[in-house]
């Protein structure tokens, strides 16, 4: 799906265990710069199948950003500068469900919020902006996950509520416990306010979760490590690889605006008056909101 004039980008934000994507043709990072501030690395700029793709690792190459140190803004602002008109992410998740074993590859579509130390919108004093978040993911892209994950013959969990943390510790016991009773399926770190971004500044997103472990819970299960993550990744990185491989062609086949509306998120969600707004605040926003603050421009 890509915007009106424009053509399908796919942007990738690779999580814990992806910082690069082999496969990508002509790969070429580039630092793009963001006026909110500093992204978590370099973009490389390529092709899958002769689709262009823009993948960014979230943590930066060699994992230096934790979570909660993460320009979450930028990301988004950045990826959307290079030209992306859709954003899959590749997270790794603990899981909160019996049914769901370290390996399984989940296509979350449901969030419960609970991070707090993060900036959280583009929009602010001088630009009032409220988006809907209700269907956080586009359902016309998971359709194409779920067909891609049919090709590659992955076994693809399709739905779930994923209950974002604020960290860097994992949860008490306490914790994923309460989770577990707000049937929430998988627990991470980062996908918020990661996708509440992405619809602001009108992407498409999906979130494809790789679990990695049974967090703490499971009374069969050890408590939930960082070797334990990481293990569980290097046995899953190719088939994630290959996932992205199988998408991006298919995400291709779909040019024009996204049924969903998540090109047109902002049509109905700025409130201040073109009188009252700020300047600076206006002038960062040229590439979130672009399309419609120059719609309302006089
Ligand atoms: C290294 S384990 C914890 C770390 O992994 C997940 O990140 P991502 O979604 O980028 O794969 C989790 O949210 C934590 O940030
Ligand atoms: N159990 C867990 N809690 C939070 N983030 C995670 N990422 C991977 N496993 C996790």
């Amino acid at each position: 799906m890509g915007t009106p004039g424009n053509p399908v980008v796919v942007g990738i934000l690779g999580g814990s265990g992806l910082y690069s994507i082999d496969g990508l043709a002509d790969g070429d990072w580039r630092a793009v710069d963001s006026p909110w501030g500093t992204p978590s690395d370099a973009i490389c700029f390529g092709t899958v199948g002769g689709v262009p793709v823009r993948f960014l690792p979230r943590h930066g190459r060699g994992h230096r950003l934790p979570p909660s140190e993460i320009d979450f803004r930028a990301n988004v602002d950045a990826l959307k500068r290079a030209g992306a008109t859709i954003i899959v992410s590749l997270s790794a998740v603990g899981s909160l469900r019996g049914h769901l074993p370290p390996g399984t590859f989940v296509l979350v579509d449901q969030f419960i919020d609970r991070t707090f130390a993060r900036t959280k919108s583009f929009f602010g004093t001088g630009c009032v902006g409220h988006v809907s978040v209700a269907r956080p993911v586009c359902g016309h892209v998971g359709c194409h996950v779920a067909a891609a994950a049919g090709e590659i013959g992955l076994p693809l969990h399709e739905g779930g509520t994923y209950l974002a943390m604020e960290g860097p510790q994992f949860s008490t016991f306490a914790e994923s416990e309460l989770y577990r009773a707000w049937n929430c399926d998988v627990i991470g770190m980062t996908n918020m306010p990661e996708a509440k971004l992405i619809r602001e500044a009108e992407m498409c997103y999906a979130s494809i979760a790789m679990v990695t472990d049974y967090d703490c819970w499971h009374p069969d299960h050890d408590d939930v490590t960082v070797d334990q993550i990481v293990d569980v990744l290097h046995r899953n990185a190719a088939t994630a690889r290959a996932l992205v491989q199988a998408l991006v062609p298919r995400l291709a086949a779909h040019a024009g605006p996204c049924p969903q509306g998540c090109h047109t998120a902002l049509d109905h969600a700025l409130i201040t008056a073109p009188e009252a707004r700020d300047p600076a605040l206006l002038a960062r926003l040229d590439a979130v909101a672009g399309r419609v603050l120059k719609a309302a421009r006089p």
